[in-house]
């Protein structure tokens, strides 16, 4: 059969200095078999190899290159993911996207954040914590920047209303799912509340076992369905409800996290890594014992530690062409055009004025306003 031939050809010849002979499939790795990064925890990658969860390690050839959850990976040696087993990732296959953030204050590197993922899931509570546009403007920059879709789902509705956030976002193209609590269920007669999903005294909303609330149902559902066959990062702030989400769209997530516990023999997972969770085909299926592939369609990538975006990265011409229509309009610009709104004879100024009329004018205005939003927020100091 022929094979492509690629960078671990050139890796694997013999070197000139040693004369270690060459174990027989090294050089080829033609028993490798293909994984999907779910989790990296202090060098140790747990992998998706068919339906086995697999522990392995990089192997030396792959020099600097690291991998990320998400990624595509070749992998040899002991792939039974059985106790103590360790495989040896010996290629990081193509990735179709690469969600970056720059170096920061606590952390000096640019790195990738999730490899291959195709969606951004902006989680932001309506109140209880207060929305920030920064945050949420920041996400959507570097979302567009990787080529991935956004999705800003809204917590708490039963709080507050999203109106003004759907408003600001909408024009933008980014498509918004709304969740809230579940309405207190009605209480029988003389019985006591009991167990997951039964009302506090005070008539609140439901609780469950761990002391978050209940999300209703058909909300949960929606969310489920703009996540089917995708792979979606889900970001947010501590306090929005992250959690909550997930925990009712993968009520298996503390489980299947555990295959990454395994890993570092800690009860928890770091606060740091990335964990991708097999999304459930619908609320009532249950995964069994392992990460079952025909029982999920899509991944739900949590990103416990990514807070925010640094976006220094980011250039004002990629982003532009996010925008199709504005791209268009800015081909009519000054040169060294900024775009922002003290720029002078910014094409997209004279598009809002050229609009025929006000229904047109009030979503071009929108539109403008928001992705000059999206073009301050770059400068990643505005963190309001
Ligand atoms: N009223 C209301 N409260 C909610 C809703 N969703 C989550 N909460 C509550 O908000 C609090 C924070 O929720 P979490 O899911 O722990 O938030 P998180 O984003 O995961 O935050 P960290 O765990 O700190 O990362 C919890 O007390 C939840 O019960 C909601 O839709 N409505
Ligand atoms: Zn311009």
């Amino acid at each position: 059969m022929a094979r492509i031939r690629d960078e671990s050809d050139f890796r694997s010849r013999p070197s000139k200095h040693g004369s270690r002979p060459r174990s027989k499939q090294r050089p080829e790795h033609a028993d490798a078999v293909t994984g999907l990064v779910t989790g990296v925890d202090r060098g140790r990658y747990t992998l998706l190899v068919e339906d086995r969860s697999v522990l392995a390690m990089k192997a030396r050839e792959l020099g600097r290159q690291r991998a990320v959850v998400g990624d595509r990976v070749d992998v040899v040696g002991d792939v039974t993911g059985e106790d103590g087993s360790l495989g040896r990732i010996v290629r990081i296959r193509e990735r179709t996207s690469t969600l970056r953030r720059t170096a920061d204050d606590t952390d000096p590197y640019e790195r990738i954040v999730v490899a291959n993922a195709d969606q951004l899931v902006v989680v932001t509570a309506l109140a209880q914590p207060e929305p920030r546009t920064g945050m949420i403007d920041r996400c959507v920059v570097a979302a567009y920047d990787a080529g991935m879709d956004v999705l800003l789902c809204l917590t708490k509705a039963d709080l507050a209303s999203p109106d003004a956030l759907r408003g600001l976002y909408e024009p933008l193209g980014v498509k918004v799912v709304v969740t809230q609590s579940a309405l207190p269920e009605p209480r029988d007669v003389g019985g006591a509340p009991q167990g997951e999903g039964a009302a506090p005294d005070d008539g609140g909303a439901p609780v469950a076992q761990d002391g978050r609330v209940r999300l209703a149902r058909d909300s949960v559902e929606e969310v489920r369905s703009l996540l089917r066959g995708r792979t979606s990062v889900l970001v947010g702030h501590s306090g929005v409800g992250k959690s909550t989400l997930i925990n009712e769209l993968v009520p298996d997530a503390r489980r299947a996290t555990g295959v990454v516990n395994a890993v570092t023999g800690r009860g928890r997972q770091t606060s740091t890594s990335a964990v991708a969770l097999p999304l459930p085909v619908g609320p009532a299926r249950d995964l069994g014992d392992g990460l079952e592939a025909a029982d999920h369609d899509g991944w739900v990538i949590d990103t416990p530690g990514v807070r925010s975006f640094g976006l220094a990265h980011v250039e004002v011409a990629h982003l532009l062409h996010a925008f199709e229509d504005l791209s268009a309009v800015a081909e009519e610009c000054p040169r060294g055009c900024t775009h922002l709104a003290d720029a002078p004879d910014c094409a997209l100024d004279d598009w809002v004025a050229a609009s025929p009329d006000d229904a047109t004018r009030a979503p071009r205005e929108a539109r403008v306003t928001s992705f000059r939003r999206l073009l301050a927020s770059r400068s990643g100091t505005d963190d309001h």
